[in-house]
């Protein structure tokens, strides 16, 4: 290349690099006049404005890249007890006091419903004419809300439980008591997922599920379940997030087969919850295909936090031995041996595990607290002023959203202790003390626990998960040996918890961590069944 055309390609760089730098710096600058323009203006009792590295945007980026850890960096920068971050010319509010936190899902004045209804659209790629029967109606939310919370009363928990967990029952009692090698499954979270996703759709939608004729839709529903977020956020869904777009539709179209045929009317053996939800929307006038459109939600709500809660506290019993022993203590003497006549049959009492099995119980909430990072969304629809109960209010405006981060109370030294980042098996054992320190330590902790969010959208189906996650994990313990393959229990790392779950996955849907799963000496023929 001759010299005279190298110093005129230099020259141009050199041009085209001052051109973009002068460019850079226009924007930069123009976001800064811009941000000094448009900073909110706060009340003086409004929580202390953050605002963003990057003007205006800065915090919806980190929210959009970080998901639900964005709090957790945040707070970590402030750890101040409530704040209102900068988004754009507007703000939310963002709450990390237990007590406040308790106040915000407590009040009526804070809702969900309009996310509800916002998230509908997107998520389940409803038409203008569905999406109108839900805004033209604005006793469709509550309505619903109430069927859910109809649905899961004791009498219908009890009957979900019972046949979730008879299902789960068939795949344990495939573990052939010949095999002495043991089982091996070569992904433990896998088999957890499949295994509740598969008894969970058979309790809700009663025997015409058609996922049990059809095994390849439990893909689909994870897929499309782990696209929710990019549903919600992208652009073009139909070609930005294929996969889960077409998971989606087939889903919708074989629950619309099933709402159309009317299976959640005529069948008994369906949840109340599952026929209580659609009786509201066929109310208001949506066909079984729309139905179907918008209960394409319900198997992965009842799922998609339950499956990772199973596999951590399996994951963390079974890195312990000395632990799993004394659980197995706890459990034996719960465990009835003969039922319907037959004496390998062994029936676990659901509701004797969650009185009488302590330890359990407490691995079971230290687990939730340790991977649960929910964010509850509210919308403030009246002006309402919270306290922390030490004498500091806030005011929260009217339109305003707030975020309520789990992730952060449940990780506060303070009110845990310095093995707050541990699992401690033992940190929810009922207190042996009753002075008045101790008695305000729980209470402490007590407000500082919201792995299910709270107040009137608080998580309807916490009592099915517990029953579900107490009673497999029971017979895992009795019943099996369980060794890990490929990595050890304790090694597999969580990914953070995007927006749309409350409860962290494993990296990588667990691979890299299988089992060889045994049947215990003595528990050979063991043939497990729950009850109520
Ligand atoms: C370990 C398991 C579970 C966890 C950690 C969990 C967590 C949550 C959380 C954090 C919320 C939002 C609460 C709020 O914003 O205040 C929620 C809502 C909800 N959950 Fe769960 N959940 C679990 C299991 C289940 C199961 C098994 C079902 C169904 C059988 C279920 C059904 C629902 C429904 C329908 C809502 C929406 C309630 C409403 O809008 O009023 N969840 N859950």
């Amino acid at each position: 290349m001759a010299a005279s055309q190298i110093a005129a390609g230099e020259s141009l760089v050199s041009k085209f690099t001052s051109g973009n730098v002068l460019i850079l710096c226009g924007v930069i600058g123009g976001l800064y006049l811009l941000d000094f323009l448009l900073t909110p203006r706060l009340d003086a009792s409004e929580p202390p404005l953050l605002k963003p590295s990057i003007p205006l945007i800065g915090h919806i980026i980190g929210i959009i890249w970080h998901q639900t850890d964005y709090h957790r960096i945040v707070h970590k920068k402030h750890p101040i007890p409530i704040a209102s971050l900068q988004m754009l010319w507007g703000k939310i509010y963002t709450v990390w006091d237990p007590q406040l936190a308790q106040a915000s899902l407590r009040t009526r004045n804070l809702s969900f419903g309009p996310f509800v209804v916002e998230f509908a659209q997107k998520a389940f790629g409803l038409s203008a004419e569905t999406f109108a029967k839900i805004t033209d109606n604005k006793d469709l939310v509550p309505d619903f809300t109430e069927a859910i919370h109809a649905g899961m009363q004791p009498k219908c928990l009890h009957a979900m439980n019972a046949t979730a967990l008879n299902h789960i029952s068939r795949t344990l009692d495939k573990v052939s008591p010949d095999d002495e090698g043991g089982v091996a499954v070569p992904n433990l979270y896998l088999w957890v997922r499949d295994a509740i996703t598969f008894a969970t759709a058979h309790s809700l939608l009663g025997k015409e599920n058609p996922f049990e004729n059809n095994p390849s839709l439990v893909e689909d529903l994870w897929t499309f379940e782990g696209s929710l977020p990019h549903l919600l956020t992208k652009p073009f869904p139909t070609i930005t997030v294929r996969k889960g777009y077409l998971a989606r539709n087939k889903l919708q179209a074989v629950l619309g087969k099933y709402y159309t045929a009317m299976h959640d009317v005529n069948d008994p053996t369906v949840a109340q919850l599952t026929r209580g939800r659609a009786n509201v929307l066929r109310g208001y006038g949506f066909s079984g295909v729309e139905v179907a459109q918008a209960e394409v939600m319900l198997p992965v709500a009842a799922t998609t936090n339950s499956v990772p809660t199973m596999y951590w506290l399996i994951c963390s019993l079974f890195a312990k031995p000395a632990l799993v022993d004394r659980i197995r203590e706890e459990v034996l003497p719960l465990l009835e041996k003969g039922g319907d006549s037959d004496p390998d049959v062994v029936t676990i009492n659901i509701s004797r595990l969650e009185r009488e099995c302590p330890l359990l119980v407490s691995c079971y909430r230290e687990i939730m607290r340790l991977f649960n990072q929910n964010v509850s969304m509210r919308r403030i629809l009246a002006d309402t002023t919270i306290n922390d109960g030490k004498g500091n209010s806030y005011l929260l405006k009217k339109g305003v959203d707030v975020q309520i981060a789990s992730g952060i109370v449940h990780r506060m030294q303070g009110i845990w202790g310095d093995d707050v980042l541990e699992f401690n098996p033992e940190r929810f054992l009922p207190p042996t003390g009753k002075s008045a320190g101790q008695v305000e330590k729980e209470k402490t902790k007590k407000n500082a626990y919201i792995p299910f969010g709270g107040g009137q959208h608080l998580c309807p189906g916490r009592n099915f998960a517990l029953a579900e996650i107490l009673a497999i994990s029971s017979a895992l313990v009795v019943g099996f040996d369980l060794t890990p393959i490929g990595m050890d229990f304790d090694q597999m790392k969580a990914q953070p918890a995007v927006l749309a779950n409350a409860v962290a996955k494993p990296a990588n849907d667990g691979e890299g961590l299988g089992i060889k799963l045994r049947r215990r000496k003595g528990w050979e023929a063991a043939e497990w069944r729950f009850e109520g």
